[in-house]
């Protein structure tokens, strides 16, 4: 049976959903031929996700008994497999399994998975090599126009992408806040479960922190406290950028001074925009451009263009880009000011290695050449990014707590 378990190690430039809809139909792989399929993919968790919108249509729900609307990534993920189990098909598709998991969830999966490789075969598709089920001994990958059987090592690209300075700040603030972000003893409930309990963290100017915690721990929950999102904010103990939330500020007096990055922001931007308006849009915190910009904030843009090496592409559409591309073009957009503060919430979910290491490689220069403080959340230790202090979320009946670690 190992045998008919395949592995397709992609980059974010093949077309994925090509390779998913040829192996559905059994063009691509024989022995799936004639046989029902499912895919378990972050497409079909946002496919019913739809469908509850649309519909009202819950058939998954989470453990907790939740709509996958309302729920976290990894409770959505454990849902839908799940799901797809009880309907008994006779393979799994399963692409980027690991994304957006906590570790004991990737165990989880995993087991899963080798459980049920013993009676169908396991298809997978993945981009980050580290991710290969154990138990997959094909793997193909994508050459000159064509899948090849990988023999030996998969390689990834090891070259320094970004060679000139950061780009300078547009003016040099005049106020720095310290603490950025301080928290004192804050808690969140949802509908009486507790979700955060005691939450006490300082953010300084120019500190890099990586937020963890396993599926649910209340990681966004804390991120949306300080990005202004939340109402659970209001009567908390939470100093931003020098005012006490809940006297009177805006959810603009903010987020001026965040730069904000989430993988789910991709899916936001539909419209079509030139890649230069996008990143001249950070300067306005707006998502087309509706105002002019100055000469200035053009030679900012600009600069951030020739960094990012998409300077010869800037009058080409946003949405046509690789995600990879897409990504660094969304990260020079947050940073053209220079906010006080960078968040990055799962900023490599669904990159491919090559792609990861160069998004990893700005997030440090960022941290190096800039007075940013980046508060970067992700399940998952990146190899190449380098945080200085990490912030951690440990569940309890009682709610999540957190520490240093
Ligand atoms: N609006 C809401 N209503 C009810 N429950 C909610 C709401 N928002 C979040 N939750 C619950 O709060 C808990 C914490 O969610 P949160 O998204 O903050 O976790 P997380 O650590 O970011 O998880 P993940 O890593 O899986 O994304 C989850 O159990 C989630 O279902």
């Amino acid at each position: 049976m190992s045998t008919r378990h395949v592995a397709y190690y992609i980059s974010n430039s093949a077309n994925k959903q090509q390779l998913i809809d040829e192996l559905l139909s059994g063009e691509r792989y024989k022995p799936l031929s004639g046989l029902k399929g499912s895919l378990f993919s972050e497409i079909t968790v946002n496919k019913f996700i739809e469908e509850e919108k649309r519909h009202d249509d819950f058939s998954v729900l989470t453990d907790t008994k939740n709509s996958l609307e309302h729920s976290s990534q990894g409770e959505r993920k454990k849902a839908l497999l799940r799901h797809l189990i009880n309907q008994n098909p006779d393979y799994i598709i399963v692409d980027n399994v690991f994304d957006s998991l906590d570790v004991a969830t990737q165990t989880n999966i995993s087991h899963t998975l080798k459980d049920l490789s013993q009676s169908k075969p396991i298809i997978q598709i993945t981009s980050r090599k580290r991710d290969i089920l154990p138990f997959i001994k094909t793997i193909y990958t994508f050459k000159n126009g064509e899948f090849v059987k990988a023999d030996g090592e998969l390689k990834t690209d090891d070259k320094n992408y970004f060679v000139n300075d950061l780009p300078e700040p547009e003016h040099v603030p005049t106020e720095v806040f310290n603490p950025l972000v301080k928290f004192n003893k804050v808690n969140v409930a949802y509908g009486g479960r507790t979700i955060v309990k005691d939450i006490c963290w300082e953010i300084k100017p120019g500190e890099f922190w990586q937020l963890v915690g396993p599926n649910g721990s209340g990681k966004s929950t804390l991120l949306t406290l300080i990005s202004g999102d939340n109402p659970k904010a209001y009567n908390q103990d939470i100093l931003l950028f020098g005012m006490k939330k809940g006297t009177g500020e805006t959810v603009w007096d903010i987020k001026s001074n965040i730069g904000h990055y989430t993988s789910e922001m991709l899916r936001g931007f539909r419209r079509l925009d030139s890649i230069e308006k996008m990143i001249l849009s950070g300067f306005f915190d707006s998502i087309g451009l509706y105002k002019y910009p100055t000469e200035r904030q053009i030679h900012i843009a600009h600069q951030w263009l020739k960094l990012i090496g998409l300077f010869e592409k800037k009058d080409k559409d946003f949405v046509f880009l690789s995600p990879g591309h897409k990504r660094l073009v969304l990260i020079a957009r947050a940073m053209v000011k220079h906010p006080p503060l960078l968040i990055l919430d799962e900023p490599t979910n669904g990159l491919d290695d090559t792609d990861a290491k160069i998004f990893s490689q700005l997030i440090n220069k960022i941290s190096e050449e800039s007075r940013t403080a980046i508060l970067y959340v992700s399940h998952r230790k990146e190899e190449h990014i380098n945080p200085h202090f990490t912030y951690q979320l440990t569940p309890s009946e009682t709610g999540s707590t957190g520490q240093r670690v």
